[in-house]
């Protein structure tokens, strides 16, 4: 598979905006060199986004610096060129004006927002944090929009939305161009409201500037990126200020991690609080309960403080689904949606379809396959929870771990993966530039510290013989999880993008074993 950018989303319509304008509107913006007279209908920091009539902003990124691809920017019809001091020199051959400001990374959300007037009727913004569960509550997010009977936008890990309109994405949250660009598309075609999910990096690098979101949401926070945050407190530090008020006018919380409570405290807006465990309910504004479960769906109450109730499912399995269903419900609620409203829109039910989050590959027969993104310890934990508690037989863990990513927290995954599991089979995943057999054998010495020892603890690769070797000692009754590759479409084997589809080969394997 090629490694270009995905499919990004532009206004068909822009409306230009002068070059000499953007000068007197951002004041830190200097001219280098040029007649700056033209037209923008468009800013990128892509030079292979590039469409004629943008301002191409060259940044430093971690390999190269952007303004090395100035020429190429030019040829594909950039008018003009925003840099640093570095990037200026680098650009200085490619014939259009050149702009410079300090750290045009942190200026990208204030000019692409001014660059798409995101600022002019814009429409609710409903932004999704956490370390699990963001994707999965943006799509139960324009699930419920949709009921409401509106045209709701989407943008995830796994794919951005625009009503039916899909694309497949490459960030979690875009760059602050494509974000703007998106959100302009969206007011164009009528998109009322948009569930965005904000990455903690997105926050760390200027992604989700310029967008003050009506509701932001937390699911929880438990130990992942420490790669870039050092510790959770670093961790914590960087979710943090998008529950401030230039990022958002008010929040729903849950209570579900111990970093929910310290999230209260320090917020700088309105908060509203969620909880589905029991040791965090008592002191929520919301709860979840759950009512019933079954590989189909998990139906569950979400109840007010003041006793307001609401009963509805989730077309998935866990408490830890129904909580962020709850989530997403009591957004819509903070969002200004009547409670009566929403209740009644979702009284059969949320319809929302989440791609690779333990999404059901298995069909009547034989054992039931999910496939699942958890790659965190807490994923697995609340994962395997559902899944053992709905499984008559045994549970059968398939999973690996990605690597040149957190090393850190591979061994409770792997001692999170056996506590759950009756036999557990040890892949690969993304290898990346790391030896795919250091990563197994972190894994590894997390599963000799677990409490239970599963049946049978298997290393196999590569992957597609993993889910084979987990459907051959599968029975009817029996459940397989394959944890980490989701919705993905392929593996990242040193730097290369090779199409892999878990969901496509789990349902290869359940073939040929004449399950389905
Ligand atoms: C570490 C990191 O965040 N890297 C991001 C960064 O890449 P980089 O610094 O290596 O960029 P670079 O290759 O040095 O290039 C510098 C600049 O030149 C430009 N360029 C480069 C080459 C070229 O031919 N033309 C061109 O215009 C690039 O667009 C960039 O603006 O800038 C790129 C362009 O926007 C991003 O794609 C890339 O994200 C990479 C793929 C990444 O893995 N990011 C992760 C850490 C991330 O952000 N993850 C979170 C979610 C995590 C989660 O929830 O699990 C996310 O929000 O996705
Ligand atoms: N509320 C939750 N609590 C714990 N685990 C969860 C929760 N919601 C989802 N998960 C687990 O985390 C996995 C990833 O879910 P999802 O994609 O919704 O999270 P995410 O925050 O978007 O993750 P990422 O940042 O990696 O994109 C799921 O497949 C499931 O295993």
């Amino acid at each position: 598979m090629a490694d270009r950018p995905s499919d990004v989303f532009r206004p068909e319509h822009p409306t230009p905006r002068e070059l000499g304008n953007l000068l007197a509107e951002f004041g830190d913006v200097r001219v280098v060199t040029g007649d700056v007279t033209g037209q923008l209908t468009g800013v990128t920091l892509a030079s292979g986004d590039v469409r004629p009539g943008d301002l191409y902003v060259g940044i430093r990124g971690a390999h190269r610096h952007g303004a090395e691809f100035a020429a190429d920017a030019v040829r594909a019809g950039a008018v003009a060129v925003m840099t640093d001091d570095e990037g200026a020199a680098l650009a200085a051959a490619s014939g259009v004006p050149i702009l410079a400001v300090e750290n045009p990374r942190a200026r990208l959300g204030a000019i692409s927002a001014w660059v798409y007037g995101t600022e002019e009727n814009p429409a609710a913004l409903y932004g999704v944090t956490g370390t699990n569960g963001k994707t999965s509550t943006v799509y139960l997010l324009k699930g419920i929009l949709t009921q409401l009977g509106e045209t709701a936008g989407l943008t995830s890990t796994a794919e951005r939305h625009i009503g039916d309109r899909v694309v497949t994405s490459t960030l979690t949250t875009p760059e602050a161009t494509e974000m703007h660009a998106m959100l302009a598309r969206m007011r164009e075609v009528g998109v009322t409201s948009v569930a965005v999910e904000v990455s903690a990096q997105a926050l760390s690098r200027h992604r989700v500037d310029g967008l003050v979101h009506d509701v932001a949401g937390f699911t929880n926070l438990s130990h992942d990126h420490l790669d870039d945050y050092g510790d959770m407190e670093g961790y914590f530090a960087a979710k943090l200020p998008l529950f401030q008020p230039d990022r958002s006018r008010r929040a729903v919380v849950s209570l579900d991690s111990v970093w929910g409570a310290r999230l209260v405290r320090e917020a700088g807006v309105p908060v509203t609080t969620i909880a589905s465990l029991d040791d965090a309910e008592a002191d929520a504004d919301w709860r979840v309960v759950v009512t019933d479960e079954t590989p189909e769906y998990t139906a569950f109450t979400l109840t007010a403080r003041d006793g307001r109730m609401l009963t509805t499912s989730v077309p998935l399995i866990g408490r830890h689904m129904a909580a962020n269903a709850g989530l997403a419900l009591v957004m819509l609620v903070e969002g200004g949606h009547p409670f009566e409203r929403v209740a009644d829109v979702v009284a059969d039910g949320i319809d929302a379809y989440l791609p690779g989050r333990a999404e059901r590959v298995s069909g009547d027969t034989g054992p039931t396959v999910y496939v699942d993104f958890g790659h965190s310890a807490d994923a697995f934990r609340s994962t395997l929870e559902a899944v053992n508690r709905l499984t008559a037989g045994r549970t059968i863990m398939v999973m690996g771990a990605s690597g040149d990513r957190d090393t850190t927290k591979r061994h409770e995954m792997g001692r999170v993966a056996a506590d759950g599991s009756d036999v557990l089979i040890v892949t690969d995943h993304h290898p990346r530039f790391e030896d795919p057999q250091r990563v197994r054998s972190m894994l590894l010495e997390g599963v000799v510290d677990a409490e239970h020892a599963p049946d049978e603890v298997l290393e196999i690769v590569p992957p597609e013989a993993a889910i084979r070797a987990a459907i051959e000692r599968a029975r009817p009754g029996d459940t397989i999880l394959w944890a980490g590759p989701g919705h993905l479409a392929y593996r990242d084997i040193r730097g290369e993008k090779v199409p892999f589809s878990a969901r496509d080969e789990a349902r290869a394997a359940l073939r040929e074993a004449g399950w389905v």
